[in-house]
């Protein structure tokens, strides 16, 4: 991982990778071309996600850190009826997303190859209804601990954009990471965990769709949580 020194005044610092391996001449010219055409903007306070699609859609989902965008393409393909956002820093990721999104044609989904919180500060309140945050960085060292997404800075931007009643999606094999984010959701105001046995975060809900991450990984066992956006916080 390689840290970003240059944030603009103000903005949250982020950790993470921005670059990548040069892209090939193809995922180049489609950075070019379509990454703009998709792009989310994050300069219109109060976005209405829904604004964003060319044709109507009954919901907005959102992914953060999709990585090379195998899932959030493969939902997109299956829910022509859902508008889905991704965002991922990682340009080599965003252009294998690309690649999905022009290769099938898919018309719903929206880009921000840059920080989710950027995305996040900009949305309308409860705008979304589910959000995704799949095997994110679990960050190992306890200096490095504050950088993790889920926290107690997202938790609450994170709750201010779903809906009531909406649903964090959260997956990780990392059982340091597994403790912080139901140590921190546990204690959150603002979700309640839906889980009617402790087994039930090993089974993927019936409706999973893998990630890369998770297909590779040798690290661990993955866990699955859901959690609901209270009505009442
Ligand atoms: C371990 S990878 C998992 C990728 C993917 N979700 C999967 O399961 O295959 C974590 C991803 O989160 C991205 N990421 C980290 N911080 C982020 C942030 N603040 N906003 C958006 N993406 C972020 C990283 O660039 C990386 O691609």
């Amino acid at each position: 991982m390689t840290e970003s020194k240059n944030e603009p005044d103000g903005a949250p610092k982020f950790y993470g990778r921005r670059k990548g391996r040069p892209l090939r001449p193809g995922r180049q010219a489609l950075v070019e071309t379509l990454l703009p055409e998709i792009t989310v903007p994050t300069d219109r306070p109060n976005l209405d996600p829904r604004s964003l699609f060319d044709t109507p859609v009954e919901k907005v989902w959102l992914e953060v850190g999709f990585g090379g965008g195998e899932h959030l393409a493969a939902l997109a393909e299956r829910h022509p009826e859902i508008g889905f956002l991704g965002c991922e820093p990682f340009i080599n990721g965003v252009a294998k997303l690309l690649s999905a999104v022009e290769d099938g044609g898919l018309k719903n989904v929206r880009v921000l190859a840059d920080d989710a919180r950027l995305l996040m500060a900009s949305l309308q309140p409860a705008s979304l209804d589910r959000v995704f945050v799949l095997f994110p960085d679990p960050w190992p060292k306890r200096r490095h601990w504050a950088r993790r997404f889920v926290g107690p800075e997202n938790l609450p931007a994170m709750a201010r954009i779903l809906r009531p009643g909406g649903e964090l999606r959260i997956a990780t094999d990392h059982p340091g990471y597994l403790d912080w984010i139901l140590s921190h959701l546990i204690r959150s105001p603002d979700f309640d965990w839906q889980a009617e046995r402790s087994a039930d975060w090993l089974i993927p809900p019936d409706d999973w769709q893998p990630t890369r991450y998770e297909l590779k990984s040798l690290a661990g066992r993955p866990h699955y949580l859901r959690f609901l956006r209270r009505s009442d916080s």
